[in-house]
């Protein structure tokens, strides 16, 4: 039996609209963090600092008065939204989610309810306005990340301990309305809203506040995205409520980590967010540690729509504006790959099949087309597919060379073998599956 809640999750199971089904066939997207952050890039003084490079501020090596004085230094010549639009658009992201305020409180648009924001920096214009533009024009949809935490703000608490806390705190929250009421009206094409910094003690006694302000911006901007991590249920807990119900539209807890079997996910829409190096989100000059190369970040992607979600890789732009080369060669590469082989990403889910060793399954939304997204080539050059009962395959042929017809070895009841010539290189491939039904999934739909 469910405990009664007040402001727990509003609705059970995934959202049933249009807009939300354009999210859940986004398949792969685009992260921004860009901030003052990118300015120092991980360094000061000469000296590294070794955790994220966005929360150099945070860094006892750094005065905070410094830090934040680094708004006068903010005058990114080289900021170009249009080429971060094209750079986007080849690698194959169909959504972008940019920062428009990151903890440290620098707002990259105009607010009326800072002077922390870029008017006040040498750049002066906004930063939000022509990025938006720039994304929707190459047919790029944009969701806006905004963090509840703001170290700017005099009003922030960690935790409400006294009365002059809470008098504080709620001055903090009425700017935290203005500030999200702001964006939404500034910026009416944004999707959704992509929340963070809502961990700490002070946010998660907030439920009323949170849900009343949740109802709010989806009265306002009617079909707006909103994911777990913006709100608390009337007991605190973040992300599911008390009764193990998702609160708000996709699961966001996946941050630089891929859930591993469709259980995992709850049934859920989801996205995970993913750095290129093991934990930079905001640009750092050593790119220290492994950093992911263009076949990892295609398997990531892959085995994220494999179990019904979507992989958004992150960008960390210079403090000039300008994209470090690292990530533009990797949004090429993956764009190479994208142009041969969207179809087996874009509008797939979880394809309702048993996982096999060479790779993953994604199924096309509301079709009998199955997509084999292979990685690791057997030994005997045969691919396994097993298929629940009276499902059979009718036709198998390898997306890149569609009019090429693979031999199907019917191997025992309802499992195939699929076998197709030895490939010159070692990149990954896709092979497509028209079956006589829908295989279906665990939720039995698409
Ligand atoms: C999407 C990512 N979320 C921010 C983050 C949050 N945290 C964090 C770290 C310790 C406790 C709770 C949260 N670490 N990174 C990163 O700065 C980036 O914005």
């Amino acid at each position: 039996d469910t405990i009664p809640l007040k402001h727990g999750a509003h609705r059970i199971d995934k959202r049933t609209d249009s807009v939300m089904a354009k999210w859940r066939g986004y398949g792969l997207g685009q992260f921004i963090h860009w901030g003052l952050y990118a300015i120092p890039g991980g360094e000061w003084n000469g000296k590294t600092y070794n955790g994220a490079a966005e929360w150099i501020r945070s860094w006892n090596g750094i005065p905070k008065s410094t830090y934040d004085s680094l708004i006068y230094k903010f005058n990114p010549t080289k900021f170009n939204p249009e080429s971060w639009a094209k750079t986007a658009k080849q690698m194959g992201a169909k959504y972008v989610t940019i920062t428009t305020k990151h903890h440290d409180g620098f707002c990259l648009w105009p607010s009326k309810y800072t002077k922390y924001t870029v008017a006040n920096s040498p750049y002066k214009k906004d930063i939000i306005g022509p990025l938006v533009n720039a994304y929707n024009k190459e047919g790029i949809d944009v969701i806006l990340y905004f963090s509840i935490m703001d170290w700017n703000q005099p009003g922030w608490r960690y935790e409400i301990k006294t009365k002059e806390d809470s008098i504080a705190f709620e001055g903090f929250k009425k700017f935290t309305r203005n500030q999200l009421l702001e964006l939404l009206n500034k910026y009416p094409t944004a999707k959704g809203l992509w929340f963070d910094g809502t961990w700490d003690k002070s946010w998660v006694k907030q439920a009323a506040f949170a849900d009343e302000l949740e109802k709010e911006m989806r009265a306002l901007r009617p079909g707006l995205i909103i994911g777990s991590r913006f709100r608390p249920d009337d007991f605190g807990k973040r992300h599911n409520d008390s009764n193990g119900r998702l609160m708000g539209d996709y699961e966001q807890g996946w941050e630089r980590k891929i859930p591993n079997k469709i259980e995992d996910v709850h049934g859920n829409d989801w996205d995970c967010v993913m750095t290129v190096p093991e934990n930079q989100w905001g640009y750092n000059k050593a790119w220290n540690g492994h950093i992911k190369t263009v076949n990892e970040l295609i398997e990531m992607t892959a085995k994220c729509v494999s179990l019904g979600g979507n992989f958004v890789l992150n960008f960390g732009p210079k403090g000039d504006g300008s994209i470090r080369k690292e990530e533009i060669d990797l949004a090429a590469g993956i764009g190479n790959w994208m142009r041969v082989n969207n179809e087996a990403i874009y509008n797939c889910q979880y394809a309702g099949l048993e996982k096999q060793d060479w790779g993953y399954f994604t199924g096309k939304t509301g079709s009998n087309k199955v997509y084999m997204i292979i990685f690791n080539v057997p030994v005997s050059g045969a691919f396994r597919v097993k298929l629940p009962a009276k499902t059979s395959i009718t036709t198998a042929s390898l997306l890149e060379q569609p009019n090429t017809t693979l031999k199907v070895e019917e191997i025992s009841e309802n499992q195939y073998f699929i076998h197709t010539s030895a490939r010159a290189d070692n990149k990954p491939f896709v092979i497509v599956l028209d079956l006589n039904k829908k295989a279906g999934n665990a939720s039995g739909t698409y």
